[in-house]
């Protein structure tokens, strides 16, 4: 039973960032105190006491913590910056510094952002279900290596002095996204998706941000005392599997930029991601580099990864708030910046 959280008073750390922001905007508008920690500032909002700090450090993280019923802990570094050493910093470390703040500060809630990439290892993934999939056994990069170690660390603390719960959204896209649509709309200025990677078939999950924020609030809402959302992860997604490259041509079309249409071979693109990989790899001691493409998004372009939420739907009454319809159309309008500047021109 969902527990009445009026005036009840969290701390979003990693706050400042695209799911963070919108993780306050829908906890403030829910009856919450929202403080935020973030090692960055990149809004106001008089209703929010801000902290700025590294979540690495205890002594920075504990006055953010007095009085706070939850934390959500959705900071990370960028998932595609590919730094292994920072990742494991924040994300594996980090994370076991906020739970130790966490209990010296006497809060009883974590609400950590997982991802189902933590399950995911490049090979097809169909409604997979939570208790049917292990971790991945080798991560395609040490973004999802790390996030794996922190799920699982946040999982284990669990007891009936911190509770703690696990989201694993898949593909979070909205307005304010840092990622999917900007890196997709750069690709699109630069000629690059014109292409299809594989068949075009492959079926996988996107997540619009107001529904990851919906699974959010009721992971918090409801772990406590009796629960069975204590110390488990839920996939939390639009529950619309839909072909990869429909969602793209969607996103693409709606922003005036033409479809992708010209299918080259999965595992041609894999090999040469591979290989760039190792370039970089061999490279890194004189100079760094990050291949645009990489085996993961290869991967996430080329093959199957959609999931199954009926745990949530149980355990947490979650169920999408926004369809794709609405989330693409909502995202579209608000990236007027984004369009084609090309699409005027031709008008
Ligand atoms: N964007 C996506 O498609 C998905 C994201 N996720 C997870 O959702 C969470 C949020 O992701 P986004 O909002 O996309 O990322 P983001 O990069 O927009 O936000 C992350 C925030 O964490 C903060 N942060 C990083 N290191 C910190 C530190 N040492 N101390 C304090 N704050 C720190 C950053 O300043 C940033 O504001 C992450 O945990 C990510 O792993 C999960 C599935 C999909
Ligand atoms: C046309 C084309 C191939 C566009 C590129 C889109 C990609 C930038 C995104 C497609 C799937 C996205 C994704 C993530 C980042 C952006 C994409 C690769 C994550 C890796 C972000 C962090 C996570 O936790 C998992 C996400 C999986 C999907």
């Amino acid at each position: 039973m969902a527990a009445s959280v009026k005036n009840k008073k969290c701390l979003v750390i990693g706050g400042c960032g695209f799911l963070g922001r919108h993780l306050c905007e829908g906890l403030l508008e829910r009856g919450w105190t929202v403080n935020v920690f973030d090692i960055r500032s990149t809004f106001e909002d008089s209703r929010i006491k801000f902290f700025i700090g590294d979540l690495c450090k205890k002594e920075d993280l504990l006055p953010a913590l007095e009085g706070v019923y939850c934390v959500f802990h959705c900071a990370s570094p960028a998932p595609l910056s590919n730094n292994k050493a920072l990742f494991y910093k924040v994300n594996y470390e980090g994370t076991r510094n906020v739970i130790e703040a966490c209990k010296e500060a006497g809060v009883k809630r974590m609400v950590l952002t997982s991802s189902a990439s933590v399950v995911y290892e490049g090979k097809g993934i169909r409604n997979g279900r939570e208790e049917e999939l292990p971790y991945a056994a080798k991560p395609l990069d040490y973004y999802t290596e790390t996030k794996i170690l922190q799920e699982r660390t946040s999982l284990e603390a669990n007891s009936d002095d911190f509770y703690t719960v696990a989201i694993r959204p898949h593909g979070i896209f909205g307005p304010r996204d840092l990622q999917l649509v900007p890196i997709t709309v750069d690709m699109a200025r630069k000629g690059k998706t014109k292409f299809i990677i594989g068949d075009g078939k492959n079926v996988v999950d996107f997540t619009y941000v107001g529904n990851v924020v919906h699974g959010h609030i009721l992971a918090a809402e409801h772990i406590g005392p009796g629960s069975p959302a204590n110390g488990k992860a839920y996939h939390i997604t639009n529950d619309e599997p839909i072909f990869f490259w429909t969602f793209m041509t969607r996103l693409l079309t709606g922003l005036g930029y033409p479809a992708p249409r010209i299918h080259l071979p999965y595992s041609l693109l894999y090999v040469v991601a591979l290989f760039l990989q190792f370039v970089a790899w061999i490279v890194s001691p004189l100079v760094i580099f990050t291949p645009s493409l990489s085996p993961m998004k290869v991967a996430l372009a080329g093959t199957d990864h959609f999931y199954n939420c009926e745990n949530a739907k149980r355990d947490l009454g979650y169920s999408p708030v926004f369809t794709l319809d609405q989330a693409l159309k909502l995202t579209i309008e608000s990236y007027p910046e984004m369009r084609n500047p090309e699409e005027k021109k031709g008008s």
